[in-house]
Formats: structure tokens, C-alpha cells, sequence
């Protein structure tokens, strides 16, 4: 069974969906995506169960989600296992995603009441009280990179603000999706509040286009991210929250622990086969012996990186992509940078043909004139030389996308110079800019969001303010405006 809606488990009535095991190209999941009239039944689940939802108060949605935490940390190796099958990703990793989906619960918990609690005020007749309340009926789209957390990052928020939920994750990771869907069942999740519609574009469409949604919260690839906002266009009504790529660039100054650089620099650009919305993808040498010392390290360490099924022993650092079309994608992106001029200083390289298994590679790709303003989702580094740092903020600045940037220097001076011209919406100094905390927020500006930031402020969104002026009683004011009689 592969859709949930109104508490029932139901077969899909769209077309077949297969997932695969990337890394071994094994075939994990069968079903059937849901067709227009299941998401009609969907939102129409979610729209009846609503108002209960609500009303059943705020402490019993936090328990709910503490419920779910609860099954989240009595699964977490069997979830952890399964999220590793079907997106390629290492157990060690896809464990840390386990707990950052445990970590969101109590993180959202206090975000709604930081974000958008309850607040009174005296005024000389009564008070003023500020609430909030929620859009209704949500529905949620998940990519296939974080198929665990990041849906999740939207539905606790939801949730705990009242609204339901009709959630379609990538196609890519319906298993992890049902799975943890049958989680939130165990925890006590009532009929409705949640309900999970799979499929590809056709059940995305309906559900994008649908009259009866409120909202619309969005993680994935910047052109679809354009598509729904080209779709929603004229229901200004309605919230939409994006969530989207990034074309990163990464600076690097003088550092004098040259080990520790490289080390950020690989966090940055390879993990998860660098498919982090977060990753480097453009690395700022300076044309400098000390960049070519760098580069020359760099390059070292990026041969010895352990590229190796998931679960292998000893633990590789990159599992696979989330499938061996993506990984011709990235020779494919990388044969085209070489052919506008780029030069392959490490190849990125398929290790097993019909698998998601990459090397990464690095491309210098100064000499290109006019470099594509693209995403590559995958671990390619481009890297491109400057001559002073003015120059380098100019080219790390040169995109129309705005997510993550960061700065490897010494100097403070240089970060204070940094930080108010870089065009991101997180800029780290001397650390990895992957790996974001729950506990901040988190978006971009330009092609990657709309700035209704996630992880910490997605309470913003889950809600809208009800400002109201009280008092218990009609009462006749001290003095009158001029002009009246009473
Ligand atoms: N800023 C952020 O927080 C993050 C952004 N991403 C971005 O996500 C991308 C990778 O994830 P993908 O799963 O490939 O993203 P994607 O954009 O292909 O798909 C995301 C979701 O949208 C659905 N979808 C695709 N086309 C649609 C359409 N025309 N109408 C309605 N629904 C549609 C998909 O089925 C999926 O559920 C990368 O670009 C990455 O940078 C990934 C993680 C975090
Ligand atoms: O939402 C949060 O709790 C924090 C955001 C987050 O987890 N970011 C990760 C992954 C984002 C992605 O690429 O999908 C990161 O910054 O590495």
C-alpha cells in the first residue's frame, strides 16, 4: 500500500513507481502514484480534519510530535538502514539524519513559541493580544537528498501551528517516505492530519495546482521551485514557502593550517556525494604559490577519499548518488565545463557503470568566459583563480542563486570586509558551509528561496498573526470623540 489519506492505506491509480537501491541498482519499492482524484481525496481528508486539529489545543500537538520522536528513537537504526538503501547515502550519515529529524521536535517546539507564541498586552480599555493561527490545509513537497529531514522540517512546524498536512515526497524515496509515515501512525497520528500522496509529476501537479490548499511549502531544485511559483502566481492569499538549489562559491584567503582548509573544503564540496543544496561548488584560489600549495593538497586528498557502498566496513566517506542517471549527469556537466575551456585536474569518474557510485573530481575552470550559472548536483568542484580579494567576492557574488558562501582566512579584518558584501543567506567564516544547524534559520535569497526561511523560522510561515483588542465587558470610553452625542 502506498498512499495514506484519511487514515486508510490505499494502492496508487496513477502509473507504476519504481525505487531503486542506487548503489546497487537493485529494485527496492513497487506502486502505483496517486492520480488527481487521490489527491483530491487527500486535501479533502486534510480539509475535514482541520478544525479538530486545531482545536484539540496546543498541548496535545506537542505531544503528538514528542509521540513521533519517541518512534523516531526506538527506529532509528532500522530508519537509518532504509534511508541508506534508497538514497546511496553512508549509515554514518543517514544516522545523523535520523537524529537531526529526532533534534527538530523539541527545535520546533520552542520556535513556535519564540516565533509566534501568545502575547498580552494592557490597554486602558481591555488588552491587546497577538495569536496565531494556522493556514489550514498544507501541502508539503520533500527532494530526494534528505528524503527524512527535510519534509520533516516542514510537517513538525505544521503541524504543532495547526494546520494539516497532505505530503508528496520525491519519487525518488517513497520508501523512506511510507516508512516514516507509519511512524507518525504508531505515535497516535488522528485520520487526516497527515496524509501522504506519492508519485511523479503527475500527482505533483494536481497537488500544486489544487484550489484547496493554503499553502505551499517547498523543498528541491530551483526549476521546479520557478515552475510552482509560476503555478501559484495570482493567489496572493496563499503562502509559499521555497526552499531551493544553490551555485556556492567558497573564498580562500591566507590560513595558516592548510590541513584544516582542505578539510573544510571537502566537507564542503563532497559530502553527500555533494548533494547538499549547502555544497561548494565554486572554490576561490588565490593565484598565489600559497593557493598552488593548497590546490596541490587538495587534489591529494580528494584521491584518497573512500568511495564505497553505504554500509561497507571500514565506513566510506561518499556512498552513491541517488542514481546512475545522476551520476551521468555530472560526467555529462563535467565534459561540458571542459569543453568551454575548464580542465579536469581530478576526474570525476562513474566507479561502477548502472550504479550512483561517483569519484569526485575538480575542474579549473578559470579560463571559461562566461561559466555556466548552474547547479551541478553532485561532488564536481569547480575551481577558479583570482589576483585580490575584491576580485573574489565580484565572481563569488556572480550568480543569480544566493544560499550558502564562506570564507577560509586568518584575518578578522577580512571576514568584517566579507560578511556585508556577500549576497547569501548563510555566510560562514573558517567553517564547512555545509551542515547548517536546525536551531538557526535557514534560506536563501536570489534563485535559491523566496525568503521564508526554514529550520528555526519555518514557524513563520506555518502561521499568520491575529492581532485583537479585548475587553470582557462593552464599556463607554471616559470621553467621547468630538461629534458625538450618546
Ligand atoms: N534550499 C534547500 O533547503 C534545499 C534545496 N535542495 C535542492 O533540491 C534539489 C534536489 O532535489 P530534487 O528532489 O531533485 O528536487 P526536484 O525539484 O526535482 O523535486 C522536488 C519535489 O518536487 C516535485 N516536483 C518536481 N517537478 C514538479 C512539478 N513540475 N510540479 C510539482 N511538483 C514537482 C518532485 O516530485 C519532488 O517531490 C537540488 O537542486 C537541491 O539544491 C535540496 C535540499 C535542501
Ligand atoms: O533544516 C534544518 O534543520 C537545517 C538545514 C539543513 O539541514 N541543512 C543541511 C542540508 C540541506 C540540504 O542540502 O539539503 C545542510 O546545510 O547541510
Amino acid at each position: 500500500m502506498t498512499h495514506l489519506i484519511n487514515g486508510e492505506w490505499q494502492s496508487g491509480q496513477g502509473p507504476n513507481l519504481t525505487s531503486y537501491n542506487p548503489a546497487t541498482g537493485e529494485a527496492l519499492w513497487h506502486g502505483r502514484g496517486a492520480d488527481a482524484s487521490q489527491v483530491d481525496a487527500a486535501i479533502a481528508a486534510a480539509r475535514d480534519a482541520q478544525l479538530e486539529w486545531f482545536l484539540s489545543g496546543l498541548p496535545a500537538r506537542q505531544a503528538l510530535v514528542r509521540a513521533f520522536k519517541q518512534q523516531l528513537e526506538a527506529d532509528k537504526g532500522p530508519l537509518a538502514q532504509l534511508i541508506s538503501e534508497e538514497t546511496g547515502k553512508p549509515l554514518w550519515e543517514t544516522r545523523t539524519e535520523v537524529g537531526a529529524m529526532i533534534g527538530k521536535v523539541e527545535l520546533s517546539i520552542t520556535a513556535h513559541q519564540d516565533r509566534t507564541g501568545d502575547s498580552e498586552k494592557a490597554l486602558p480599555l481591555g488588552r491587546a493580544m497577538l495569536r496565531h493561527k494556522p493556514h489550514g490545509v498544507v501541502a508539503v513537497f520533500g527532494p530526494y537528498n534528505f528524503p527524512g529531514h527535510l519534509p520533516n522540517g516542514h510537517m513538525v512546524p505544521a503541524l504543532l501551528a495547526g494546520n494539516t498536512v497532505v505530503l508528496k515526497p520525491s519519487e525518488l524515496t517513497p520508501k523512506v517516505s511510507e516508512h516514516v509515515l507509519k511512524l507518525w501512525q504508531a505515535a497516535g497520528l488522528p485520520k487526516g492530519v497527515i496524509n501522504l500522496v506519492q508519485g511523479e509529476l503527475e500527482t505533483g501537479k494536481a497537488l500544486a495546482s489544487h484550489p484547496g490548499i493554503d499553502g505551499l511549502f517547498f523543498t528541491g531544485s530551483s526549476r521546479t521551485g520557478h515552475l510552482l511559483h509560476q503555478q501559484y502566481a495570482g493567489q496572493p492569499g496563499k503562502i509559499l514557502a521555497l526552499e531551493m538549489g544553490g551555485n556556492n562559491p567558497l573564498i580562500v584567503r591566507e590560513v595558516a593550517d592548510e590541513r584544516a582548509a582542505v578539510h573544510d573544503i571537502i566537507q564542503s564540496a563532497f559530502i553527500s556525494s555533494g548533494q547538499r543544496c549547502t555544497c561548494a561548488r565554486r572554490l576561490l584560489l588565490p593565484n598565489t604559490s600559497q593557493g598552488d600549495a593548497l590546490l596541490a593538497r587538495l587534489l591529494e586528498a580528494t584521491k584518497l577519499i573512500r568511495v564505497d557502498q553505504p554500509n561497507a566496513e571500514p565506513a566510506p566517506f561518499i556512498g552513491s548518488m541517488i542514481s546512475s542517471e545522476a551520476a551521468l549527469g555530472m560526467v555529462a556537466a563535467q565534459r561540458q565545463l571542459e569543453s568551454l575551456g575548464g580542465k579536469v585536474l581530478e576526474p570525476l569518474t562513474v566507479v561502477t557503470p548502472g550504479t550512483g557510485l561517483v569519484r569526485p573530481g575538480i575542474i579549473d575552470v578559470t579560463a571559461i568566459e562566461s561559466l555556466p550559472d548552474e547547479e551541478y548536483f553532485g561532488p564536481l568542484l569547480q575551481v577558479i583563480r583570482y589576483d585580490d580579494f575584491d576580485q573574489a567576492i565580484r565572481i563569488a557574488n556572480d550568480t543569480g542563486y544566493g544560499l550558502s558562501a564562506g570564507l577560509l582566512s586568518d584575518s578578522r579584518a577580512e571576514w568584517d570586509y566579507f560578511l556585508p558584501r556577500s549576497r547569501a543567506g548563510i555566510v560562514n567564516w573558517n567553517r564547512q558551509i555545509t551542515g547548517a544547524a536546525g536551531s538557526a534559520p535557514f534560506g536563501g535569497i536570489g534563485a535559491s528561496g523566496n525568503h521564508r526561511a526554514s529550520a528555526y523560522y519555518a514557524a513563520d510561515y506555518c502561521a499568520y498573526p491575529v492581532a485583537s483588542m479585548e475587553a470582557d465587558q462593552v464599556v463607554m470610553p471616559e470621553t467621547l470623540a468630538p461629534g458625538l452625542e450618546l
